[in-house]
């Protein structure tokens, strides 16, 4: 496909000129009250006039199945149009419209994937109350305000041309093979990136993660495919999947988009509430601090680490000083200094190479909650917050 895919760069409005029908079905299926909620013209569905489902008010294509996807993506394979796919699980925010700007820049269609992927969350992970579950309506709105803006803008190649929001049935077509560590299916895992790190703490997470990655790309086919730097080790293994499985594919990493205090976007900050929120940003002070050590000089782990292991210790004393119904209290479950390619610990920075800084947190829940506190999205579990910073060569 690579040979296949350098295209005349050239800009069709044209190709946006399709007929349509809307639809606001969620493509979850425990969702379905929610879903027929939202519908805006459901009967329309089997009119022979206007086959297509879209988004509202947009061109963008709503595509429910591997065949459907297939379906609308023929044409543009002959036609040497790049498809650039944004993986995501909905619940869509600012990072997320980062990688579709960004993909629609080089891409004549971006496809962006909505699923939630049950084969990455741990058995006794947050699979049930995922904030996506009740995200679909305001994520196609969200999509269709970006595609008008990227129409508005004459830089770019593509636009939004659809949102992929397979089933588990299809995505799974033997059967869901399971959550657990010791489940049979197929399965795609890349070791050993895969078991460091986040792998350590979530076993079946990056197994799951690139099972899915593998079967959207077998999917969508696309030219290129865009991840966000927020996650870095998942960039890293996709990278090595892409490589090792010979995959025709360019995978592009695009930076992470941050709070104004720091704190990296995620879908899961809506769990936190304002009270774990305001600590919440923890994660970066104490990578930043780290990183200004690098800056300063320094390549020896501990001179790095101990700066973030500092600015952590800090913070946690500062608020198990507090009463509990004013406190929020956090584990570091790693701060890490690595490799770039391979996310293996180094006991010094080889600074012609640089390295990643990463970390993960678990805010725990309120111990008192205050009378009317907001503790966040489906009562304030637990919340796992990973950051990360680049520490880029020096001559
Ligand atoms: N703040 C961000 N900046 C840039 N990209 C991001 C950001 N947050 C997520 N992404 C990227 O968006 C893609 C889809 O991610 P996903 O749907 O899991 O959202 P998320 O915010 O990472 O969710 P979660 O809170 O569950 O980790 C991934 O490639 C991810 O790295
Ligand atoms: C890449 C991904 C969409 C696969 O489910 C997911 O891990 C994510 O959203 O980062
Ligand atoms: N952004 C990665 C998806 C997950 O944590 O499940």
């Amino acid at each position: 496909m690579l040979a296949l895919s350098m295209p005349r760069l050239t800009r069709s409005r044209a190709l946006f000129n399709r007929p349509s029908i809307h639809h606001y079905h969620s493509p979850f299926p425990f969702r379905r009250g929610l879903a027929s909620a939202c519908q805006t013209t459901t009967a329309r569905k089997h009119s022979s006039s206007k086959p297509y489902e879209t988004i509202p008010n947009s061109p963008i294509r709503i595509l429910r199945s591997v065949e459907a996807v297939r379906r609308w993506r023929r044409p543009h394979q002959l036609d040497h149009r790049i498809v650039g796919l944004v993986p995501t699980m909905g619940a869509l925010h600012a990072g997320h419209l980062a990688l579709i700007r960004r993909a629609a820049r080089e891409a004549h269609h971006v496809v962006v994937s909505v699923y939630v992927n049950p084969a990455q969350f741990g058995a006794s992970e947050d699979l049930a109350s995922y904030p996506a579950s009740a995200t679909w309506r305001a994520d196609c709105e969200s999509l269709a305000r970006l595609d008008r803006e990227l129409a508005d803008d004459g830089g770019n190649l593509g636009r939004v041309s659809a949102v992929f929001a397979p089933a588990t049935e299809d995505m799974y077509p033997s059967g869901f093979p399971g959550q657990e560590v010791g489940s049979k299916g197929s399965f795609v895992t890349v070791t050993p990136v895969g078991e460091l790190l986040e792998g350590k703490s979530r076993p079946t997470f990056f197994r799951g993660v690139a099972t899915v990655c593998m079967k959207l790309f077998n999917a969508v086919q696309p030219e290129r495919a865009y991840f966000g730097q927020k996650d870095v080790q998942q960039s890293v293994v996709i990278r090595r999947m892409v490589r090792d499985f010979l995959l025709p594919l360019d995978l592009v990493v695009v930076p992470t988009e941050r709070e104004p205090d720091g704190l990296a976007l995620s879908s899961r900050n809506v769990y936190l509430g304002p009270r774990r929120r305001a600590v919440a940003t923890v994660i970066n002070r104490a990578l930043r601090a780290a990183e200004e050590q690098y800056r300063g000089g320094a390549l020896d782990r501990d001179a790095i680490l101990g700066a973030a292991r500092a600015v952590a210790e800090t913070t946690l004393a500062e608020q198990l000083a507090l009463a509990p119904e004013r406190r929020a209290r956090f584990e570091v479950d790693y701060i890490s200094l690595a490799d770039p390619s391979s996310m293996e610990e180094l006991a010094v920075v080889d600074p012609k190479v640089g390295a990643v800084l990463s970390g993960a947190v678990k805010m725990l829940p309120v111990e008192v909650a205050l009378p009317g506190e907001d503790l966040g999205h489906s009562g304030g579990p637990a919340v796992r917050l990973i950051d990360n910073i680049i520490l880029d060569p020096r001559n």
